[in-house]
Formats: structure tokens, C-alpha cells, sequence
């Protein structure tokens, strides 16, 4: 019997067989979808009076929601921050290949690098939605080169920079522009950052976060900023200890 015309015209679909992720473990059910979102059963039978119009066997795989990977640097031989005139097929071929790994969207990330880099990579790249062609791309994380000295970490420091011409401005000039981006890891402690994440936050950039001596009121200050994420926590900041109340590690349960 289809499913009930009078409530809705699209098709219901019953995936069997499966195993679904519920109270933090994985339960032998089944799944009902109508225009991809998932329905109550007990609503379905009972007030729709509405049935499957087409069943899936699962045999016995998991359905979850997929991972996002806000931050991969490349893969499968791909380096995203290499100045290429293909980055496009690198990106669809990283899209392609963390699929199989359950990644249905992700943002490539490009470390610390010179401003060419940029320029000619990010045009070459669209946010786009996932398929079963490969993950959806959200947008570039750039993570860099606004950090401190201090904490650069594995990031080149040649090609560190502050924001000493006020801000947007040191933005544009080393990435050319923000369009395809969505977001940037910057250390808060930078004279101007507070601005510049303000800017990019009413942009719908996120900002991260990272490779960072900022203290406690510096880290507070960018969140009240817009600031809303850390880039790979403990690693490039400040050690947290009992008597450090300085670390950046303590605003990550502000940011929470
Ligand atoms: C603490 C530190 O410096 N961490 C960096 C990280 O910021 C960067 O994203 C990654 C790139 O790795 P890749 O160059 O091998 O892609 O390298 C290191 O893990």
C-alpha cells in the first residue's frame, strides 16, 4: 500500500535490516524517510495511516549521520596547499576517496602560506553539496598566517603575518578574497584580531581559535567577538596546569 496521499505526495522509503545509533548504542531498526527527513513511526501508522512505497534491504549495515572534517590538510597524494592549476581534482578526488570513510562534508585546509598560494588556489574551488559522487565542500579552512610566532608549530614562519594594515584589508591582500571560505583559525592575541573577527563573523566565516599565547581575557574578548571554535585543542597553545590561569584551554569550556 503507498504511502498515505492525502498528507504528503512524497514517497516514503522503509530501510530494513539495519542498524541505527540511539540511547548511545546500535539498535537492530528500521529507518522510514519521506523528502529526506526521518519520521516518527507511531505518527506515521497510526495518525497518517500512511505505509512504505519503497523498501531498502540494508543487510545489516549502520546508518549515522556522516562525519565533517573541518580541518584536512589533503590526502591520497593530494596537498591542498600546493599553488596548482588543477586544486579543483584534487579537491574532488580527497571528496571521492573520504567518502568510503563515512566524511559527507568537509572544508580543505591550507596551512601558513605565502600569499600566491591563495590567490591561486581559492578560485579554483566552489562550496558545493555532497552526493554520491563525494563529500560535500563547505568551504576552506585556513588555518594561518595569522598566528603567533610563538606557537607556529609546524606552520612556516616566514610567511607568518599580522594584521598591520588595520584588519580586512591584511585579509584581502593575503587571500585575495573570502568567497570560498569558511574558516579561518587566527590567534586572538594579534593587535587587530578582535576586529577582524568580528568581520568575519558577520560574513558567516567561523572563526577558530589556535597556534596561540592568548590569554584568558584575550580569549573571552573573541568569543564575545563571534570567535565559536579551537583549532586542535592542548596543541599550539599555552599548557593548562592548576596554578595557569592563563591558557587559552580554559576558554574552551566558554566557547562550549
Ligand atoms: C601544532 C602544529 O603545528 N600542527 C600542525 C597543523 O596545524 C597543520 O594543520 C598540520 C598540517 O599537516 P600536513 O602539512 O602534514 O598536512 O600539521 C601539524 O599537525
Amino acid at each position: 500500500m503507498p504511502s498515505n496521499k492525502s498528507v504528503s505526495d512524497a514517497r516514503i522509503t522503509q530501510f530494513i535490516n539495519c542498524r541505527i545509533l540511539r540511547d548511545h548504542c546500535l539498535q537492530r531498526e528500521d529507518l522510514w524517510v519521506r523528502d529526506g527527513k526521518i519520521l516518527d513511526p507511531e505518527k506515521l501508522f497510526f495518525d497518517e495511516h500512511g505505509y512504505a512505497d519503497k523498501c531498502v534491504d540494508c543487510e545489516g549495515s549502520i546508518i549515522a549521520p556522516g562525519f565533517i572534517d573541518v580541518q584536512i590538510n589533503g590526502g591520497y597524494g593530494i596537498d591542498f596547499s600546493q599553488a596548482c592549476d588543477d586544486a579543483g581534482s584534487g579537491v574532488s578526488l580527497v571528496a571521492k576517496k573520504i567518502l568510503e570513510h563515512g566524511v559527507t562534508s568537509f572544508c580543505p585546509t591550507l596551512v601558513t602560506s605565502p600569499p600566491h598560494v591563495y590567490h591561486k588556489v581559492l578560485p579554483q574551488v566552489k562550496v558545493h553539496d555532497g552526493g554520491a559522487h563525494g563529500a560535500g565542500v563547505l568551504g576552506f579552512h585556513l588555518e594561518g598566517p595569522f598566528i603567533s610566532l610563538e606557537k607556529k608549530g609546524a606552520h612556516p614562519e616566514q610567511f607568518l603575518r599580522t594584521f598591520s594594515s588595520g584588519g580586512l584589508r591584511d585579509l584581502m591582500e593575503t587571500y585575495g578574497g573570502l568567497d570560498s571560505v569558511a574558516m579561518v583559525t587566527l590567534a586572538p592575541e594579534l593587535d587587530g584580531s578582535q576586529s577582524v573577527i568580528r568581520d568575519l563573523c558577520q560574513k558567516g566565516i567561523t572563526v577558530s581559535l589556535g597556534h596561540s599565547v592568548a590569554n584568558m581575557s584575550q580569549a573571552e574578548e573573541a568569543v564575545q567577538h563571534g570567535a565559536s571554535f579551537i583549532t586542535h585543542l592542548f596543541n599550539a597553545m599555552l599548557p593548562v596546569s592548576p596554578t595557569n590561569d592563563k591558557s587559552l584551554f580554559k576558554d574552551s569550556f566558554l566557547i562550549k
